[in-house]
């Protein structure tokens, strides 16, 4: 039947609209409801079951629901599931809207209690507990073109991180890739916006709203003090916070003062460069086989934050990076300051995040606990690095944050019992001897359940009946209990008990005693909740006061646990601390890959080190050798070198001089891409090209097998040049890899480019490889060898060697691939050349005075150059 919707339907229709696109969470009792397509996709992502509720426009209405007290849990999912949630909430009771109703005048048996969505759920805006993970941090990012280029405004509300920059568009992707954000907001105006963003109202967007914004949040009369903000930053930060302010509706979470982020202060990695070097991710995604997985030592979620920053955002300032060096040397040369802070560290709760959720508005007796030991651990990590002479400079600085929360630590300390539960309505968390009055509530209850036990026994002999019970329940409240076969005993009038249910096996009744008890209780434990809840107030009022410096001496112990992982590693793994320069040089000797190095180990099996002098003279390797020898593997592992280098990291390497490098970029052939979308050949292509188009001297390339995803002409073509413009254009660092033996005729032109091969023996027919680098070209490929270790059927070998001793012959004939290539002039002289040619349609555009054509002249002009052009193609 199709009729006007009730007024429920009508509430939560124009909820949903407020929602949007977010599933509306809809409160009815102890469930959290959803209703139409929201119920759908809910049920689908969270494995529920999908029923319906009454009908609308005729059709059943799907629905499905989540009990309230569960509902944590279902969120975390729905979040992970890339959905965002609105909570509307009842926020009247039943008898307050009744109430209302007879007010207003309206049916009271009609009455709809009052709901409204207070707060928007989505991944960016995460603080509890159950929701974030603990090792990775959890960005809301917003981006606003503006001019030439782009505003970035970055924040992890979890902690209250937020950072400001300004890149160029095309710097965008990169800059996009090394914040990973688990939410990205741009206006909704803007055509090339990046994909997957949630598109907020331009108006969102205006930087002077920006400024104004952060000025009120930081209470400040200009921003001057706390760095210097561009147009695009600001009305990134405006964007940002007015998204936060939508989905807090209203309220705004913990932010802490903006940092700009200099453009030119870090190592710059675009997002094919990350997943190829698999720092953060795997290929396959997920931690396991990635970068961090294998170096992360930290004893904190937040230290682990702290270094996938490092990894993803390796530094540029030579200075900066000493002092992270520094302060790893520090922890390396003293095993027992390094095991004593971790053990600290390691039982260090999470502050920052604890902090955030307090300041939201959304904290636990719980979270004070936390911010009590977090900032009396802190403490004994500074009187630990406090006592050593010869502090570093970062670790100076970082000891100074630790400290200065002693009387915060001491009241929260006589104020809450050792471990505080996370709800704080049944109270039970403010310790006793704090508080006078609640201590003589409590025991005042503390009475009264005495006399209750009392109670229990006078009735007892006073009934004979040694089974009788005194028994509490939500429904009854106190309430004495006696089996069936006694309760005639009770019922008689003058008894002293009235009755109250009557149950299968048993009946309950009340008495004029209890009922005195019952109430004392009652109003103690209120008045007792109450006073509870007023400290909780006061205390995270005090919390909030000095959230500055406690999210400095978070960020403090993550920088400190940074540090001493990052040493605990170094000895682990034998790595040197790396010697930085300026000078764009890479020279580094028994370097290893600490990913293959350590699944290697797993086997047992050793990984072979190897050396890699580039310098200016010499700074482009050209390395051959066969399949499965180790190339990939030596490219990767000085890419990683490099970078963790930058990073403030020691390195797996016996010794390492590193030259700052402004860009790394790392590049796999085709078939070794697992990219979707475009075919394997055109996504290796159109990486090619942003490196051809963005390196500078000052960058380290890594080319592998670029040109192997086409034919092997084209491919072996594309190589050619790739390699002569690397050399002689953008001559910076590069090690490229390749199976095309013909390339190494360029060593007899690119006079900074050298020969170098991965080894590999045969042996008694089996090949051997030795994954050792040496110099000079390599003899062949041993492709079919490798086959063969491979496990193709003798069969198919064999007849692919016939194959190739035909091939070879007929090399041996024409000269083969290569021939005709000993001629070749090189590419800046055909480069220049192109440059001079004359180009006669340009020039004929060019003598073009549009001002003074009519519109006949200016059509017969275009055919005249129509026909320029095609005599210039022919
Ligand atoms: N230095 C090394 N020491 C020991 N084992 C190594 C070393 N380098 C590589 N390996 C082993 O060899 C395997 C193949 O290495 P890698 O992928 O780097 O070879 P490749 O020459 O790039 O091969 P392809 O040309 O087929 O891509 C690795 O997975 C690893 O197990």
């Amino acid at each position: 039947m199709s009729g006007k919707p009730t007024p429920m339907m009508q509430q939560y229709l124009a909820l949903k609209r407020e929602a949007g696109d977010a599933l509306l969470f809809y409160r009815m009792g102890d469930f959290f409801e959803l209703f139409f397509e929201d119920a759908r996709v809910a049920a689908g992502v969270l494995d529920i079951a999908l029923t319906t509720r009454g009908e609308h426009d005729g059709e059943p209405v799907p629905m499905c629901g989540v009990p309230v007290h569960a509902a944590e849990g279902y969120l975390a999912r729905l979040i992970k599931g890339g959905c965002r949630v609105a909570i509307a909430e009842q926020t009247e009771t039943p008898d307050e809207a009744k109430e209302r109703a007879r007010r207003e005048g309206t049916p009271v048996s009609k009455s709809l209690v009052a709901r409204d969505i207070v707060r928007f759920v989505t991944a960016g805006t995460l603080t509890e507990e159950a929701l974030l993970e603990p090792r990775r941090a959890n960005l809301l990012v917003a981006v606003v073109p503006l001019r030439d280029s782009v505003g970035l405004a970055a924040c992890d509300i979890s902690t209250g991180r937020m950072e400001l920059e300004e890149c160029p568009i095309a710097a965008l992707d990169a800059a996009l890739a090394r914040l990973g954000a688990s939410e990205l907001l741009a206006p909704d105006d803007w055509p090339d916006a990046p994909a997957d963003i949630i598109a907020r109202p331009r108006s969102d967007f205006r930087s002077e709203d920006g400024e104004a914004r952060l000025k009120t949040i930081h209470q400040i009369a200009t921003l001057d003090g706390l760095g210097d903000f561009s147009r695009p930053m600001l009305a990134a930060a405006a964007g940002l916070i007015a998204y936060l302010e939508h989905a807090g509706r209203g309220t705004l979470p913990f932010l802490l003062p903006p940092v700009a982020r200099g453009s030119g202060a870090h190592l710059a990695m675009d997002a094919a460069t990350r997943a190829s070097l698999e720092i953060l991710e795997a290929q396959g995604g997920g931690r396991a086989g990635s970068l961090i997985a294998c170096i992360d030592r930290c004893a904190t979620g937040a230290g682990a934050r702290q270094l996938a920053e490092d990894l993803s955002a390796p530094l540029a300032d030579r200075g900066a990076i000493e002092a992270r060096l520094a302060s790893v040397q520090h922890f390396h040369g003293d095993p027992l300051l390094r095991a004593d802070v971790r053990g600290v560290l390691r039982q260090a709760p999470d502050i920052g995040r604890a902090l955030g959720r307090l300041v939201a508005g959304r904290g636990s007796p719980r979270d004070l606990s936390q911010i009590r030991d977090g900032l009396a651990e802190a403490r004994r990590v500074r009187d630990m690095l406090g006592a050593r002479p010869d502090l570093p400079a970062l670790l100076a600085d970082m000891c100074e944050a630790l400290g200065g929360h002693a009387a915060l630590v001491d009241h929260l300390a006589r104020a809450l019992v050792p471990s505080p539960p996370t709800e704080r309505s049944q109270g039970g968390f403010i310790a006793a001897d704090y508080d006078h009055a609640l201590d003589s509530l409590r025991e005042t209850s503390g009475n009264a359940r005495k006399a209750i036990a009392a109670l229990e026994a006078r009735y007892r002999d006073g009934t004979g009946t040694p089974s009788l019970k005194i028994k509490h329940n939500k429904v009854l409240g106190y309430f004495i209990e006696v089996p069936a076969k006694h309760g005639d005993k009770l019922m008689a009038a003058d008894s002293g008990f009235t009755h109250r249910q009557t149950m299968a096996g048993a009946v309950r009744f009340n008495s004029i005693g209890l009922h005195e008890e019952a109430t004392r209780i009652a109003e103690a434990g209120a008045h007792a909740v109450a006073a509870e809840e007023a400290h909780f107030e006061t205390l995270v009022g005090e919390v909030i006061e000095a959230r500055e410096a406690i999210a400095a001496t978070a960020a403090a112990l993550a920088r400190i646990d940074v540090a001493a992982a990052l040493a605990e590693r170094a000895v682990e793994g034998d790595w040197a601390r790396p010697e930085m320069r300026d000078e764009p040089c890479l020279e580094i000797v028994g370097g290893r890959h600490p990913v293959v190095e350590a699944a290697l180990a797993r086997s047992g099996e050793r990984f072979v080190a190897n050396d890699c002098t580039l310098a200016q003279a010499n700074r482009l390797w050209l390395i051959g050798g066969p399949n499965m020898g180790g190339k990939s593997t030596f490219l990767r592992q000085n890419a990683l070198i490099l970078m963790l280098a930058q990073a403030g990291s020691y390195v797996p390497a016996n010794s390492a001089r590193v030259g700052l490098a402004d860009r790394l970029f790392s590049r796999v052939g085709a078939s070794d891409n697992l990219a979707r979308g475009r075919s394997t050949f055109m996504v290796e292509m159109v990486e090619t090209a942003a490196i051809l188009s963005q390196a500078t001297e000052r960058s380290f390339v890594i080319l592998d097998e670029v040109g192997r995803g086409t034919s092997t002409y084209d491919g072996m073509a594309l190589a050619w040049a790739v390699v002569e413009a690397v050399h002689e254009q953008l001559q910076c660092r590069c090690l490229f890899a390749t199976h095309y033996h013909e390339l190494s005729r360029l060593a007899e032109t690119c006079d900074a480019l050298s020969l170098h091969h991965v080894r590999a023996r045969e042996w008694k027919g089996d090949l051997v490889l030795l994954h050792e680098l040496a110099t000079g070209a390599a003899d062949r490929s041993y492709g079919l060898s490798v086959a063969k270790l491979a496990g193709v059927p003798a069969p198919v070998i064999k007849r692919a060697k016939a194959v190739l001793d035909k091939l070879e012959k007929g090399r041996e004939q024409t000269g083969g691939l290569g021939a005709g290539l000993g001629d070749l002039p090189l590419f800046a002289v055909t480069a220049q050349a192109e440059e001079a040619r004359p180009d006669p349609l340009r020039e004929a555009i060019e003598r073009i005075d549009v001002d003074a054509l009519s519109p006949r002249e200016a059509l017969d002009t275009l055919y005249a150059l129509q026909t320029t052009a095609r005599e210039t193609d022919a």
